[in-house]
């Protein structure tokens, strides 16, 4: 394999007992789940209901009151490698003053010259944004500033890509392109996706395995496997009965959660 190939083995990560609780609040309780390697699973849950608090945790921001997560086989206890995130704000996440190619390249900055511009040009055409290298974030728009993001987190070449609603500041049709990409993306490189996601549509179109969480304390309220067929898309996916159905029941069990 080349130092510029972007598929790599994917990384299997598990949740065991995870609880956080801030004071006397107790946010998230006993999560266990696995997010089986090189596949998209999507945690979907009612507002408030812990999510960031989970993908905090899992990427070593943050650490459990109880409970462990194990990436890779180890216990994560800092920012494990092989791990790289997307926000949902990419006018926060990216440096104004850089342009794209540097955007990109910033957190490469440990590697050679070659290395860095070839995994740069790598991210950039995986993303769709070649010939746009030498533009600032704020000349593109919201959607192609979140590819910038994208191809960022590409870049580092990780095993797990951790996305915290990374398509709720952007319009519907700007949406659907940025899925369909995502979709791209992991079927190309084979790596462990995990998006969190309060869309319910959006939690059945991507994922191959749901985890769906209640109310605070939350709890896994129930995992469902997506056995919709790949690859997708938005006409014949969604016309699909099996879909239908599937978005019933987790609109079902998210109503359920929030009645409690
Ligand atoms: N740093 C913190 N200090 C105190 N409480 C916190 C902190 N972070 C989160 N919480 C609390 O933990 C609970 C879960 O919050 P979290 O932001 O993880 O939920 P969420 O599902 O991501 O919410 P949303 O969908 O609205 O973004 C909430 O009750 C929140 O107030």
């Amino acid at each position: 394999m080349t130092s510029t190939e972007l598929t790599r083995t994917s990384a299997q990560l598990s949740l065991d007992g995870v609880s956080k609780s801030y004071g006397d609040n107790l946010a998230v309780r006993s999560i266990t789940a696995e997010v089986p390697a090189g596949k998209v699973s999507v945690i979907v849950g009612p507002s408030g209901c812990g999510k960031s608090t989970l993908l905090r945790i899992i990427s070593g921001l943050d650490s459990p009151t109880d409970g462990a997560v194990t990436f890779d086989g180890a216990r994560v206890d800092g920012v494990p490698d092989g791990l790289a995130m997307v926000f949902q704000d990419y006018a926060r996440s990216l440096f104004p003053w850089m342009r794209v190619d540097r955007n990109i390249a910033f957190p490469l900055r440990n590697l050679g010259k070659a290395e860095r511009a070839a995994r740069v040009q790598e991210a950039i055409d995986a993303v769709g944004l070649s010939g746009k290298e030498k533009l600032y974030p704020w000349q593109m728009s919201g959607g192609m500033q979140q590819r910038v993001a994208i191809a960022r987190a590409l870049a580092s070449h990780p095993t797990l890509l951790l996305m915290d609603e990374p398509y709720a500041s952007v319009d519907a049709q700007t949406r659907a392109e940025l899925e369909d990409l995502l979709l791209q993306i992991q079927a190309k490189l084979g790596i462990t996706v995990l998006v969190v996601t309060h869309d319910i549509d959006e939690s059945v179109y991507l994922a191959d395995h749901i985890i769906v969480l209640s109310t605070p304390p939350s709890v896994v309220a129930e995992t469902i496997d997506v056995d919709l067929p790949r690859p997708r898309d938005h006409i014949t996916t969604k016309t699909d009965p099996r879909f239908v159905e599937i978005r019933g029941h987790v609109t079902q069990l998210l109503r359920r959660a929030e009645d409690r």
